[in-house]
């Protein structure tokens, strides 16, 4: 068949958007590979399909695959391109739009200055509903955050544990240029304590409103950036009394803004959503 598509970035970390608004998409596994393939295919980290939303007033559901083929909960960046996507495409004339996914409803909104602001929802910090099996462990308490000692290739790393619909395990780092994200970045990601395996995001603090970040993401591998990996960061590191909303969070692929009042407040996450080329491909 064949296919259109738009390929997109948010800081970096890309997206091949699909239009599943007039046309059915039920990919293989190995199809969703194939698109994601950057030798065989479009390539991109994630791939995002907009669909009409089942729900009286929700405008849109949002389905994301990991380069893998996995369906996944969330995605921040692919959020802000959505709402650049249906923007763009003339599917909405909204600028704040209600978009239903697999983990709950999003709210991405188009800036006056051309920014996207995405509400994300709270973030979940019960270790069950991360999840992460804490059993037989001894949390070390750090203000209102615990940290879950992992054994990772045979050293221990301190994580916070946070959903923000999808899994992320969060730890601190002097330098993420010299943190060993490819080395355990994987180790971390399929930790049996984590069932449905989890984002590894290695932090450094530059100051009470400013972090650099990388993440080692589930089933995808390091992204330039991680849009739901910056909001879980950002949210550790508040609860840890060492940062303080509003933080810019430096990625390799650009810059994103994080804010977040704590407990049952929703995450904010803002930051750019480009798009770069239309396309068709055989599938
Ligand atoms: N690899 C992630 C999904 C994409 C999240 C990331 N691209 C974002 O911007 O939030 C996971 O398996 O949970």
């Amino acid at each position: 068949m064949k296919l259109k598509f738009t390929k997109m970035h948010g800081a970096g970390n890309d997206f091949v958007v699909i239009d599943a608004t007039a046309q059915e998409i039920a990919f293989t596994p190995a199809q969703w590979q194939r698109l994601a393939d950057r030798r065989f295919g479009v390539g991109a980290d994630q791939m995002l399909v907009v669909e009409k939303a089942q729900t009286p007033g929700i405008d849109f559901r949002y389905r994301i695959y990991n380069s893998d083929g996995g369906e996944v909960e969330q995605c921040g960046n692919g959020a802000r391109a959505f709402v650049r996507y249906v923007t763009e495409k003339g599917l909405t004339a909204k600028r704040a739009i209600r978009v239903e996914t697999l983990s709950g409803v999003i709210e991405p909104r188009m800036e006056d200055d051309g920014g996207i602001t995405v509400d994300m929802g709270a973030p979940v910090l019960e270790a069950a509903r991360v999840p992460f099996d804490a059993s037989g462990l001894q949390g070390q308490p750090q203000n209102d955050d615990t940290l879950w000692p992992l054994d990772v290739n045979g050293h221990t790393v301190l994580v916070s544990a946070v959903s923000m619909g999808n899994p992320h395990a969060v730890q601190l780092v002097d330098d993420v240029d010299a943190a060993p994200v490819l080395q355990d970045g994987p180790a971390i990601e399929h930790h049996p304590r984590f069932p449905k395996r989890v984002n590894a995001g290695f932090m450094q603090v530059v100051d009470r409103h400013a972090i650099r970040l990388r993440v080692f993401e589930r089933s995808a591998g390091e992204t330039l950036a991680c849009g739901t990996g910056a909001c879980a960061a950002v949210v550790a590191g508040i609860r840890r009394g060492l940062l303080a909303s509003p933080v810019r969070v430096g990625t390799r692929g650009g810059e994103l803004s994080i804010a977040w009042a704590g407990g049952n407040a929703p995450v904010l996450l803002t930051g750019p959503a480009v798009t770069v080329f239309d396309g068709e491909i055989e599938l």
